[in-house]
């Protein structure tokens, strides 16, 4: 083929992509003469390199459309009241009348992995940025979708050069709370259409004259929410590929079009990296994103990461709430005596519905409320890790954790080390986490087991039970019985290992990113989390004010005559083993006033999907213990975090009465619900904790 052939056929490709002959000559001229004559690198990767110095000529062109008035550069007018930016989005035909793809321009080979999708001045109607409302107060999902639209209009070039890039209509997933608001989606952006080679994931379907698309939906909310997804309309009768196929594929493309690429690269990571990346941007503090600090890392760091704990290292940890201990020195903890002002709180009514934790975690919770008027939860203090109220007697000493009680000889990870550390062999010989830290699933399968069916696992019954003497000090009723719960120990402080020691995760806080939000089935607010999570993911603990049970009955008794509800979790692991037990020693955890997200997460009747487990980290005995919940499965982002309270709902007398179960479970225990579908038999009878 000669040179006019070759040069026709550049021009005719780049007009398919909407170059005009005037933009596009002059710039194949200059090419033609920089590669000295060699037609391959320019016809190379469907014109990859003119369509990238067509652009470069235009960029030292370029001012906005709106400041030049003129669009004199174009072989063609403007469609009406469009824009030089517009134009880029929305050619709106051809040179031949022909009605050709409206077309944007990035530059074709970032534009697989959206990163030309930027932010940038072409883009002012489909950036990431501008697609966010920057009202902290919104809670409506934004999507930014982009697709790639495959032509495969055969001009005897390169088949697929038509391919492009749309980005058009936020498209709620089935599933997700972008699907629940289905139209009240603020669409800011434009359809847009790109240019594409066709070295993108549609090429096997390059001589199909039919259209097909591949889409890139990128799902994004103020609330740092990212989920992304490559869906392809391709009829798959056509043919069978594997998504690891079109990994590779790309991958292999990727690495010839860039030539150095590090040996591990991969797609699918690239792609869960553009996920995290965006909710990283969204949900780090501002105190972090300006300083670039730590934290920001461990924010960023998935929690399945061997060490959550990696990231830890060098963390501050006093804004990062690293460490869960109640800071005291005295045997009975009594310096953090917390006094609730219902005048105080009743005029503080809202919480930032950025982050509820007020900075306190080391991730952002968020707060939406997509059905009702309330923009937020009524008010409470939050705090991450437990605090007493007056009484209790939480005793963490130094000299109280003798040698066998931590692992003082251990260094760096203890799950590294050839054998359990004394920690371990406190939860039963072995260590319960994983290195990515997970609770093994037979530890956690067992846990889910006590919660499920308590009637069938062991009891003690107190000789003169703390809790039944606090409700009737003068005749209290025989005690109901307290379940041999499974703990876990975690390594602590007087342990030799680090921070970054695989038998600490819950201590570290929360890593997952989770959503106060407002459910619709009558169950107020509740919790939900931003991203799939393992089972065996630690979510968060349950948090609040320590408590005596004698000072829970009188908080019920006060609560119940002002109508409110109460949010309370028995620490009653082991109240029968140390004879009887005194009042300041029998402890409940009441989030009510002073708590955290734990506070937010809703009944649900045996198939919940979070676990309560008591974890020991700075106490030796059980009486006082951490309530930290782990998922019992595989949970997806924007499913809500249940846990079964374990109430008996026949028992009339008992806390049931506080509501009407509307779990949804089929195996709701509720008789009166609504929403009851079936039916599990027996009654759970409660699974040690107590919740009013
Ligand atoms: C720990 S709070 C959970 C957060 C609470 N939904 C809120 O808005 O603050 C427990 C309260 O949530 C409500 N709740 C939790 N699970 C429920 C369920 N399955 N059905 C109905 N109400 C539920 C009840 O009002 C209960 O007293």
């Amino acid at each position: 083929m000669g040179n006019t052939d070759r040069a026709r056929k550049a021009l005719d490709a780049m007009k398919l992509l909407g170059f005009s002959k005037k933009q596009a000559f002059p710039v194949l001229k200059q090419l033609v003469k920089t590669f000295n004559n060699n037609w391959e690198p320019i016809e190379d990767e469907c014109y990859r390199a003119l369509v990238d110095a067509i652009l470069d000529a235009e960029d030292s062109q370029q001012t906005p459309a709106s400041e030049q008035g003129t669009q004199a550069a174009y072989e063609h007018s403007e469609p009406h009241g469009t824009t030089r930016d517009d134009r880029h989005s929305y050619d709106s035909a051809g040179e031949d009348g022909n009605e050709t793809p409206l077309v944007k321009r990035p530059r074709m080979g970032a534009a697989h992995f959206g990163q030309d999708l930027q932010p940038g001045p072409r883009q002012s109607t489909a950036s990431t940025q501008g697609s966010v409302p920057t009202s902290p107060q919104t809670s409506r999902r934004q999507t930014r979708s982009l697709t790639i639209a495959q032509q495969a209009v055969d001009h005897g070039g390169p088949s697929a050069i038509g391919d492009a890039l749309i980005s058009k209509e936020p498209k709620p997933e089935p599933g997700t709370d972008a699907a629940r608001i289905g139209s009240t989606v603020q669409n800011t952006h434009e359809p847009q259409v790109v240019p594409m080679c066709n070295n993108g994931v549609g090429s096997s379907v390059q001589n199909t004259q039919e259209a097909s698309f591949v889409e890139v939906d990128v799902a994004s909310s103020t609330n740092g929410e990212v989920k992304m997804s490559l869906k392809c309309n391709l009829d798959p009768s056509n043919f069978s590929i594997s998504m690891e196929e079109v990994f590779k594929m790309v991958e292999q493309k990727c690495l010839h079009s860039y030539k150095v690429l590090p040996p591990d690269f991969s797609i699918g990571k690239l792609m869960s990296e553009v996920c995290q990346s965006v909710a990283q941007l969204g949900t780090m503090h501002p105190d972090v994103h300006s300083s670039g600090g730590s934290l920001h890392k461990e924010a960023a760091a998935p929690f399945v990461k061997p060490i959550a704990c990696m990231a830890a290292v060098g963390i501050d940890d006093n804004s990062a709430g690293g460490s869960s201990v109640l800071e005291s020195s005295e045997p009975c903890l009594h310096n953090s005596i917390v006094a609730w002002d219902p005048e105080f709180a009743q005029r503080r009514t809202t919480h930032d519905v950025t982050d509820i934790s007020k900075g306190e975690e080391r991730v952002r919770i968020s707060v939406v409320n997509e059905f009702g008027s309330e923009t937020c939860p009524p008010f409470f203090y939050y705090i991450p890790r437990n605090i007493v109220f007056q009484n209790a007697c939480v005793n963490i000493s130094i000299a109280r954790i003798g040698d066998e009680d931590c692992c003082a000889d251990c260094s760096g990870n203890c799950l590294s080390a050839s054998f359990p550390c004394t920690c371990a062999r406190a939860t039963g010989g072995d260590f319960v986490y994983t290195p990515e830290g997970l609770v093994k699933t037979a530890f956690l399968d067992e846990c889910t087991s006590i919660s499920r069916f308590p009637e069938k696992h062991h009891r003690f019954y107190c000789k003169a039970c703390p809790l039944e003497r606090s409700k009737n000090e003068a005749s209290p009723c025989p005690c109901k019985g307290h379940l041999v719960r499974k703990f876990i120990k975690e390594c602590w402080s007087k342990c030799g290992c680090g921070m970054q020691c695989g038998n600490r995760v819950i201590q570290r806080g929360i890593t997952c990113r989770l959503q106060v939000y407002f459910t619709h089935e009558g169950k107020g607010w509740g919790l939900r989390t931003l991203e799939d999570l393992p089972k065996g993911a630690f979510v968060c603990e349950y948090a609040g004010e320590v408590l005596t049970s004698t000072e829970m009955c009188e908080r019920a008794i006060q609560n119940a005559r002002n109508g409110k509800h109460m949010k309370q979790v028995l620490l009653d692991a082991d109240w029968s083993s140390g004879g009887v037990l005194r009042d300041e020693e029998a402890l409940v955890l009441d989030g009510t006033f002073y708590g955290n997200v734990g506070r937010f997460i809703n009944h649900r009747c045996y198939d919940a999907n979070l676990v309560q487990i008591p974890v020991e980290v700075e106490t030796p005995d059980h009486h006082y213990y951490h309530a930290a919940y782990f998922t019992t499965k595989k949970v997806e982002a924007f499913e809500e975090l249940t846990w079964d309270y374990g109430i008996d709902f026949d028992d009339v007398d008992g806390p049931s009465k506080a509501f009407g179960c509307v779990c949804g479970s089929r195996y709701c225990r509720d008789r009166r619900s609504p929403r009851r579908v079936g039916q599990l038999g027996g009654t759970s009878g409660g699974a040690g904790l107590g919740w009013r």
